[in-house]
């Protein structure tokens, strides 16, 4: 048998910059590119689809809805790091470390959806503690969360590079999203465990990638107040055979830039997604954190991690 054939729909788009890269360096799969100017042409990228192993999609939602609709290789895996088909029956939710049988089922999956940036920061952190019972599942969790510009694609990225002057303060830091129903809160939701989807606040600020989800527990208005340190171990615990999923000791300040500040951009260039908790049992408040690369474990690294386990490749090749 030859290598795998792997075709990335939308190749020269932020996201999949970053998948062609980190997969150019593999003598083990074939990346199938096609011409430039072909790019957007339907019916070539239906036969470039339809020829490949794994198709990765990396395009607009809509684009992405259209290149499904042109597979009729009943052969082709297809794995979509686009927002079409996080919530949607017949896809399986790519995030191979949120449940034990995950893994096996990305693997034999036809159909598998790459988890949004924020979703994996706030669903590693939530999940677990939902399903443990620590937070109860009418809990109406809020999401305060701030991302890179190349969040928001070729686009956003545009604007901010050429953003000079007295604007650079202007673009510092703006939150959004809010008329609230943004694209990430079914995905949130579904993969949650809890009863009601959370308030989300997104932010954006001038650098070019990184990611912080916050989380806050007023457990104080909670009947059942569980410890900070029950919290971090269960996270722990959840997460000890991970590599990509780190929690670290429950109020460490050795992550805090001069035992204060927990940077946005530490978790940079690698597949991780970091976990903190802060507590304080006295005064019944917590705050859960994920750091994690909008690009990394938000997008490229973890679709990386996704082709491998649906290739029945080692999972962590070409990912640090
Ligand atoms: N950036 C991020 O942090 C993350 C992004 N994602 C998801 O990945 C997907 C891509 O996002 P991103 O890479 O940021 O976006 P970009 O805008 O940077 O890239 C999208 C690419 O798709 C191309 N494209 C658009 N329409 C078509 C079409 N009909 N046929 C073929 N190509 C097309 C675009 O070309 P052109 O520019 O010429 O229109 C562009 O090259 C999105 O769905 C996004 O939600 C997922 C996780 C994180
Ligand atoms: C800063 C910024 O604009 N971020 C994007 C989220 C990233 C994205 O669109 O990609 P995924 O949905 O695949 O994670 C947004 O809020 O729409």
């Amino acid at each position: 048998m030859g290598k795998p054939k792997v075709f990335i729909d939308g190749a020269e788009g932020t996201t999949g910059l970053q998948i062609h890269s980190r997969l150019n360096e593999r003598n083990d799969i074939e990346i199938v590119s096609i011409p430039p100017e072909k790019r957007k042409d339907a019916q070539v990228r239906s036969h470039f689809i339809n020829s490949a192993d794994v198709a990765i999609l990396c395009l607009p939602d809509e684009a992405a809805r259209e290149a499904v609709s042109f597979v009729t290789n009943p052969d082709v895996k297809i794995l979509d790091a686009s927002s079409a088909h996080r919530v949607a029956s017949g896809w399986v939710y790519g995030f191979p470390e949120l449940e034990e049988k995950r893994r096996e089922e990305i693997k034999n999956a036809k159909r598998v959806s790459n988890p949004g940036c924020y979703p994996t920061g706030f669903l590693a952190c939530m999940r677990p503690l939902v399903a443990a019972g620590i937070i109860p599942k009418d809990f109406p969790a809020t999401i305060n969360a701030i991302s890179g510009y190349s969040g928001g694609g070729r686009k956003l990225m545009e604007e901010y590079q050429n953003v000079s002057g007295e604007q650079v303060n202007d673009y510092a830091y703006g939150i959004y999203g809010l008329t609230f129903g943004h694209k990430h809160v079914k995905e949130m939701h579904q993969h949650s465990g809890l009863q009601s989807p959370p308030l989300f606040v997104p932010a954006v600020g001038n650098f070019e990638k990184g990611m912080l989800v916050q989380i806050p527990l007023p457990f104080h208005s909670l009947q059942n107040k569980p410890s900070g340190e029950l919290i971090q171990k269960t996270l722990e615990e959840y997460y000890q055979n991970e590599k990509y999923v780190y929690v670290a000791p429950i109020n460490d300040n050795s992550y805090l830039r001069k035992g204060k500040f927990l940077d946005t951009q530490a978790a940079n260039n690698t597949n991780l997604v970091q976990i903190f908790v802060f507590a304080n049992d006295e005064t019944k408040e917590a705050l859960l954190v994920a750091r994690l690369d909008n690009l990394g474990k938000g997008a490229s690294g973890a679709a990386v991690q996704n082709l491998n386990i649906m290739l029945g490749l080692d999972e962590d090749l070409g990912l640090s």
